[in-house]
């Protein structure tokens, strides 16, 4: 059972002021929603909190701005958001403040509010007293329904839990329930497959994960960074550099441990970011300094699909490359639906995270085929890991 305390123990909120925590960090291009999945998993806390009689305010960050930036408002999120939710939702450009105040004191029972980006303020990510206080005077009831930011000890996510009763939103509920239930116990070998963009975030979450897990299988920027480690030339590349130390110790973390390692052997390549550019396959010793490694190459796709047919269950965040641009998402659709067809076929148990990644997934048509879908990315690495998450933690009763 989980220990901690959910909706069903706030019976009484008739009237109150419920801060909720959700991830609205969604896939967006040109100001549009592209995958409404983080959206979708929020509906039943909010409806929840609304047949109850709460005044729903809903907190959450949206990329990772350093300080107030309209390009990343969440204005255009809360309007998808009413779409899905198929009633009106408020939203007020601050979420601390006098203009956040008056329009959270003009709440009527049963209505919907998503305050601006959280991120806009320093206090949210230095877990500020202060900032906590000045979000906490905002609600009586705190809720958490977001497991995907649940690995940053921020004010919204971690130290509003300790200023007002707080309990865990049903999203929340379930992905713990979820996760737990189908990695618990998982069946050897276990494959995992890390990809995307957030290379500094999530790499060195990869030296406790080679001691979990039989195969590491690295794409996407994140490879990129492990191939220059190793004195590939990666010409213009999404690649931390300044990483190699890390990536290389992860190596020898992993030859410790036993668990095997699969990068790259061959990218699609092009000189300019954008879909249709032109583009060539080229073996990753042979990227020119121009050129930027956007997609796996088909011989990489096929050992995966070899180091696949081993496996009994994998664990996938993060995409083989540019997957929203064609036709950089031809690794990531190829592996989505091989692990799709091996799960249905009764082969593999298969666990995916991530806001792009589930994307991706929606995208090559594999989300459904897949064993369990979670929202969460870096959180799910970090669960994964078994690190206690910080959101989780105040939580507990
Ligand atoms: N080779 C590459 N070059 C440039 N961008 C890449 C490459 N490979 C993947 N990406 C980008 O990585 C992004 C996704 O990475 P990210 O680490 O954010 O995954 P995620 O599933 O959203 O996880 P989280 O939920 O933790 O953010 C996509 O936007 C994709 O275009
Ligand atoms: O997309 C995510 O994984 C979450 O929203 C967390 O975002 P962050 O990595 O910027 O904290």
């Amino acid at each position: 059972m989980i220990a901690f305390r959910t909706l069903d123990d706030a019976a009484d909120l008739a009237d109150k002021r419920v801060l909720v925590r959700v991830d609205l960090n969604v896939p967006m291009e040109s100001g549009r929603v592209t995958d409404a999945t983080r959206l979708k998993a929020i509906l039943p806390t909010i409806r929840d909190i609304t047949g109850k009689g709460g005044k729903v305010v809903l907190l959450a960050h949206f990329g990772r701005p350093k300080g107030r930036d309209e390009t990343q408002s969440l204005a255009p999120v809360a309007k998808a958001l009413e779409g899905e939710l198929g009633r009106k939702v408020a939203f007020v450009g601050d979420c601390v403040g006098d203009e956040a105040k008056s329009a959270v004191s003009s709440l009527a029972s049963g209505e919907v509010i998503v305050l601006e980006n959280t991120r806009f303020h320093a206090g949210e990510e230095k877990n500020a007293p202060d900032f906590i206080e000045a979000l906490a005077s905002l609600g009586d009831v705190y809720v958490n329904d977001a497991f995907s930011t649940a690995h940053r000890a921020h004010a919204s996510t971690e130290g509003l839990a300790h200023k007002l009763p707080a309990y865990a939103g049903r999203s929340m509920e379930s992905e713990i329930e979820a996760l737990t239930k189908a990695l618990e116990a998982p069946q050897r070998p276990v494959l995992a497959v890390v990809g995307g963009s957030k290379v500094s975030t999530k790499l060195e979450l990869l030296g406790n994960l080679v001691r979990k897990v039989d195969i590491l299988v690295i794409g996407g920027g994140m490879a990129n960074t492990f191939l220059a480690a190793l004195g590939k030339k990666v010409g213009k590349s999404l690649c931390e550099h300044d990483l190699g130390d890390i990536a290389r110790d992860i190596l020898d973390k992993a030859k410790a441990a036993g668990c095997e390692i699969v990068l790259p052997v061959d990218a699609v390549v092009a000189t300019e970011f954008k879909a249709n550019a032109a583009h060539r396959v080229a073996s990753v010793d042979d990227v020119k300094d121009d050129e930027m490694m956007l997609d796996a190459g088909p011989a990489t796709v096929a050992i995966v699909k070899q180091k696949l047919d081993g496996a009994k269950t994998v664990v996938w965040n993060g995409p083989f490359g540019a997957f929203e641009l064609t036709p950089f998402d031809a690794a990531t659709v190829a592996v989505a639906r091989y692990v799709g067809d091996l799960t249905h076929n009764g082969k593999l148990l298969s666990v995916a995270g991530g806001g792009d990644t589930v994307a991706a997934l929606n995208h090559a048509g594999a989300a459904d085929r897949f064993s369990y879908v979670s929202t969460a990315g870096g959180a799910f690495l970090e669960w994964l890991e078994g690190k206690a998450l910080p959101g989780v933690e105040a939580l507990r009763r």
